[in-house]
């Protein structure tokens, strides 16, 4: 899977490329990531690409001229993949939508800054807007480190244990079970038995029951989303999770 991200802060995607799952993937091959920077691609000895907004107003707009040519330079080394601009205005993004975005060939994803960008940018160059959550940020970089992060870690070989993903909160629809490890006791407070009785079982049973009660207390907006095929779907999972062990 490949990403190009247009930012003018490449530097702050090293952090991508120095450790954990990300890092680890695309040293493997599994991803890849090309940087493009529209001040490469601005015009004149001063390289502008912003200015400022028409009707007055404060801070600064994103210029359509360098932006539509990074996107140009960018679809014609990914012709696969499409177009993305992070912005508060998008669509919320959810595990649903990672899965998405996760299952195609590459993203070009557009950071902004400032106070945003051209609108023509949107009528021209870009295919969707995606937002990750209901507040402004500085600017889209750390956005669309968010969503490769979240989609990356879901491509086959990126996680050590392939189910780990599956696991996750929100991967079943539900939040994920509790999960201990050592010591058994810490303060009085005891690893639940079941979890260290070996019995594969009633260990699966349990995590699905804590997985179905912490949902119904910490959000029951997701099972309300949730229909009964996919509630079945789960039983089916965890029943053929606990045949594999
Ligand atoms: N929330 C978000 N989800 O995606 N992107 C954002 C976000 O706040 N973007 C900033 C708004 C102005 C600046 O240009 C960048």
């Amino acid at each position: 899977m490949r990403f190009d991200v247009i930012t003018l802060f490449p530097e702050q995607f090293r952090i991508l490329s120095r450790e954990g799952v990300v890092a680890r993937a695309l040293s493997r091959g599994i991803a890849e990531l090309r940087l493009w920077n529209p001040r490469d691609f601005a015009p004149g000895p001063h390289r502008r690409v912003d200015d400022r907004p028409y009707g007055g107003g404060p801070g600064m707009v994103m210029l359509f001229e360098p932006l539509a040519a990074a996107i140009a330079a960018a679809r014609a080394a990914s012709p696969k993949s499409q177009v993305a601009y992070l912005s508060p205005q998008g669509t919320r993004l959810d595990q649903d939508a990672i899965n998405d975005i996760a299952a195609k060939p590459g993203w070009i994803l557009l950071a902004g800054r400032y106070e945003g960008i051209d609108e023509r940018l949107l009528e021209r160059c870009i295919d969707q807007e995606w937002s990750i959550g209901d507040y402004v940020l500085s600017g889209g970089e750390l956005p669309a480190m968010v969503v490769m992060d979240a989609a990356i870690r879901l491509l086959p070989g990126a996680l050590g244990h392939e189910r780990s993903a599956y696991e996750d909160s929100h991967m079943s629809g539900l939040l994920d079970c509790p999960h201990f490890s050592r010591p058994e006791e810490i303060d009085g407070l005891r690893v639940p038995k079941v979890l260290l009785s070996g019995d594969h079982g009633a260990i699966a049973r349990w995590r699905r029951q804590q997985a179905l009660g912490r949902t119904w207390l910490k959000r029951p907006d997701l099972l309300a989303k949730m229909t009964l095929d996919q509630a079945t779907t789960l039983d089916q999972a965890t029943t053929l999770d606990q045949e594999a062990r």
